[in-house]
């Protein structure tokens, strides 16, 4: 695989009882950079995450990752230890912890068993977790209760959690529903930032969001890739506007 790409789905299909949710979609991504992935309801867009990440297994087609290593044939479990990270839709933090503490605990559980036993944490340990805190825009927020931050601050919490596992890959489903319009910005300039180190896939409903953030988008439909481009290409194409964007005027009249 070249050098500058860390995933490849080829020809990707995954069924429920003989339907085809995923059907030969195909999918390359570089090692670095922020992908959104659009389409309308029931295009696919959740099902082929969950078969990168091992949730579900692609019943045809090849899903390599970094240099040949095929997650169809690895377990959920396995796959998140490679460096893929899922993030879905509700925050799971623990609330009753602090912001701090939640963090700790997600480092933790990367640096395995040793790690948790030990009760004190390093200096540089802490100075990781502010540098962390800071990153997610909660910086002087460490000690409070997780569970008494904003909704769009448990997600930038939840988000840091998965950082502090230092993944390669990090696969989010609509990061920014329910937030605000300054925390749905703060988001997009959060994820630009994660995806300079990174390969971040983002799938997102909302148009704005994805038209403010995005530099290349992949569109499904049926299962399948229907195009991928600039958010000005895919707004001004033709397939696009009848399978999506259409679909979506039709549904707001
Ligand atoms: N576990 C399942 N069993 C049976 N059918 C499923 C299952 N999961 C998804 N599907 C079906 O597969 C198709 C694709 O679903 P998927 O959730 O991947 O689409 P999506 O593009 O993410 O849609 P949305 O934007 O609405 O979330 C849909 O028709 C859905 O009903």
């Amino acid at each position: 695989m070249n050098d500058h790409v860390i995933l490849r789905c080829e020809d990707v299909t995954v069924s429920f009882d003989g339907f085809k949710a995923v059907q030969g979609m195909n999918l390359e991504l570089k090692k670095r950079g922020l992908r959104f992935l659009i389409g309308p309801n029931g295009a696919g867009k959740t099902t082929l995450l969950d078969a990168v990440c091992g949730k579900v297994k692609p019943s045809g087609g090849r899903i390599v990752f970094q240099d040949g290593i095929d997650l169809a044939r690895r377990k959920e479990h396995q796959i998140a230890e490679l460096g893929i990270g899922r993030k879905f839709q509700a925050p799971s933090i623990f609330p009753t912890l602090t912001v701090e503490e939640n963090l700790e605990l997600a480092m933790r559980q990367k640096r395995g068993v040793l790690a948790t036993l030990r009760t004190r944490i390093l200096s540089s340990e802490r100075k990781l977790i502010r540098t962390r805190l800071e990153g997610i825009g909660l910086g002087g927020k460490g000690t409070l209760r997780a569970g008494g931050l904003s909704h769009g601050e448990k997600q930038w919490l939840e988000i840091g959690m998965m950082l502090m596992q230092e993944p390669s890959l990090l696969l989010l489903d609509e990061p920014a529903a329910g937030m605000t319009d300054r925390e749905t910005d703060k988001t997009g300039e959060l994820l630009q930032e994660i995806a300079q180190e990174r390969a971040v896939v983002v799938v997102e409903h909302d148009m704005e969001f994805v038209r403010n953030f995005a530099s290349i988008v992949t569109v499904m439909h049926e299962g399948r890739l229907l195009m991928e481009g600039t958010m000005d290409q895919v707004q001004a194409d033709e397939r696009v506007a009848e399978v999506y964007l259409g679909k979506r005027r039709e549904a707001t009249c």
